[in-house]
């Protein structure tokens, strides 16, 4: 039996703000950062070990998981980045509030871009300065590679290469491992290992800084999963993630 532990970011300033985000690279707000501390003091107490990290370009996850690994004394572990675990590039949608698109294209058009499987939100233009081509990070990616938009499909296909590549083999290995990444390439994920359809995936939303574990058998098939933390604030912290309208700051 193996185990792994999953982390999507604290709450960043711009879930606070209701906006879009995809591969935007923003901050962690104050409550974020408190939620990333928290996670790791979970962690911690719960006993929990880890000799190997994985997270993304985004310094909202790099940083929590910097925090975590702070709060459980284990910042000297390898800390392994990649695009592939980045979030769901969101196209011409990054930067547009939720609720100003709600109420142009209706919640229905909206909770199709958000949470369907396959379908794609507006491309970007390689000329818009948000095409990642302009972002010294992005770099060493193929043309191929560099997102113009993304649905849910996409992501999975690069989160699931970079899973048997990189990580499902040091699993194997006895290694223990936590991965610190996004809503949707987390989702990308679940819905691999959990074999989940594409209708089965449309409900399923991750909460902030909130350690998630599973228990997997020889062949990688999960045979328990639970959320770390109290029950009461993690079903709020979820209910937040599936109707961010309903934030209040
Ligand atoms: O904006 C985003 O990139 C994601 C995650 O914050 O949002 P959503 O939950 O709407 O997919």
């Amino acid at each position: 039996m193996y185990q792994l532990v999953l982390v999507r970011h604290g709450e960043s300033e711009w879930n606070k703000f209701n906006l879009f985000t995809g591969w935007t690279d923003v901050e962690l707000s104050e409550k974020g950062v408190q939620e990333a501390e928290e996670a790791g003091k979970l962690l911690k107490a719960a006993n929990f070990k880890f000799d190997i990290a994985y997270t993304s370009y985004l310094k909202r996850a790099i940083k929590t998981l910097y925090h975590i690994l702070d709060e459980m004394e284990l910042l000297w572990i390898p800390v392994h980045k990649t695009w592939q675990l980045n979030e769901r590039h969101y196209g011409a949608l990054q930067g547009l509030s939720k609720s100003d698109t709600a109420e142009k294209y209706g919640d229905e058009q909206v909770l199709l871009w958000r949470r369907s499987y396959d379908v794609l939100p507006p491309a970007l233009t390689k000329e818009d300065d948000r095409y990642p081509r302009h972002d010294s990070k992005y770099s060493e990616l193929t043309d191929d590679e560099l997102p113009l938009t993304e649905s849910l499909k996409e992501t999975v296909v690069r989160v699931e290469d970079y899973w048997e590549r990189e990580i499902k083999p040091q699993i194997i290995q006895g290694k223990q491992v936590i991965i610190a990444a996004h809503g949707n390439s987390l989702r990308a994920l679940i819905k691999y290992l959990e074999h989940l359809s594409s209708e089965q995936i449309v409900d399923v939303n991750i909460p902030t800084g909130t350690p998630l574990v599973y228990t997997l058998d020889e062949q990688f098939k999960p045979i328990e999963k639970y959320y770390l933390g109290s029950q009461g604030k993690i079903e709020q912290k979820i209910e937040t993630v599936a109707n961010p309208d309903t934030i209040m700051e």
